[in-house]
């Protein structure tokens, strides 16, 4: 396994920062093996690997009825097969899952066991892309355990909600994992969006966004590691690339000691 000396707290973390064919899931699920395979045999182990956001169908939302993962079982299948066999936890992106008659935007994670984790389906659909059209919206937080400790889900559009990554920091979450398709021009807002939810949560910030073209639209990569004190870890550029960065969960206890924004809120104020 490779890692078993390593503090409890601390984990390699890796990001696929795929390019992502739209309508076209066989050479989608072909690239996506390829770079889980590079990301097992590199010389650093990961512990926990990231996939961005939609990674099985991208945004061909005209076809996602026929498209769509059905109950999320191709999915489930290779990414459960895939983590038992490298002991490696995996928050699998996100894949149109249809659900009956509905299709959602969803994560699903997997232990090292290959065991689910945890799942989310995305809450805030993104009207700039019509995805209300043609999703159905989840209902709930998303959350899941890493080696005992907590993690938050949400998905892309979800990280202009400060109020979500709030109440999965309140809830316990010393990570946020965010599986993004986030396209040019709003770098800017991408880059100060999750470094916000980081430093405010004080709570590591795990995003992980795709590259290349879909249509008229540009995708910058840009995959962002953000430690609870807001410093960046690791970033992507605009080109594939696999991105990788330690992580410490003790600084989550250390740096909510140096401040204590979580014993200083009023809630009752606002
Ligand atoms: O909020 C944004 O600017 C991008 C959101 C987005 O692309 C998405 O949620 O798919």
């Amino acid at each position: 396994m490779g890692n078993e000396n390593k503090a409890a707290h601390k984990l390699n973390v890796a990001l696929l920062q795929m390019n992502i064919t739209a309508g076209e899931p066989e050479t989608n699920f072909a690239r996506l093996q390829d770079l889980l395979e590079q990301a097992v045999n590199a010389p650093v182990k990961p512990d926990v690997i990231v996939f961005p956001e939609m990674w099985n169908t991208g945004y061909a939302l005209d076809r996602i009825q026929e498209l769509a993962d059905a109950g999320g079982a191709r999915t489930k299948e290779m990414m459960s097969a895939f983590s038992r066999k490298h002991g490696v936890h995996l928050v699998a992106g996100s894949i149109a899952e249809k659900r009956g008659a509905d299709v959602f935007n969803t994560i699903y994670t997997f232990d090292r066991q290959g065991e689910e984790a945890g799942q989310y389906s995305k809450i805030h659909l993104f009207r700039l892309m019509e995805e209300e059209k043609f999703l159905q919206a989840g209902d709930t937080p998303g959350k899941m355990s890493l080696e005992g400790a907590e993690a938050g889900l949400m998905i892309c559009y979800d990280i202009r909600f400060p109020e979500l990554a709030r109440r999965l920091a309140l809830d316990g979450a010393k990570l946020l994992f965010v599986p993004a398709e986030w396209p040019h021009p709003r770098l800017h807002h991408w880059r100060t969006l999750l470094t916000a939810r980081a430093i405010e949560n004080q709570m590591y910030v795990i995003a992980c966004n795709r590259v290349g073209t879909s249509g008229d639209t540009a995708f910058f990569g840009h995959s962002l590691i953000i430690d609870p004190w807001g410093e960046i870890l690791a970033e992507g550029g605009e080109e594939e690339a696999i991105l990788t960065a330690e992580i410490d969960l003790a600084l989550v206890d250390e740096v909510r000691g140096r401040i204590p924004v979580f014993q200083d809120r009023r809630p009752s104020l606002y």
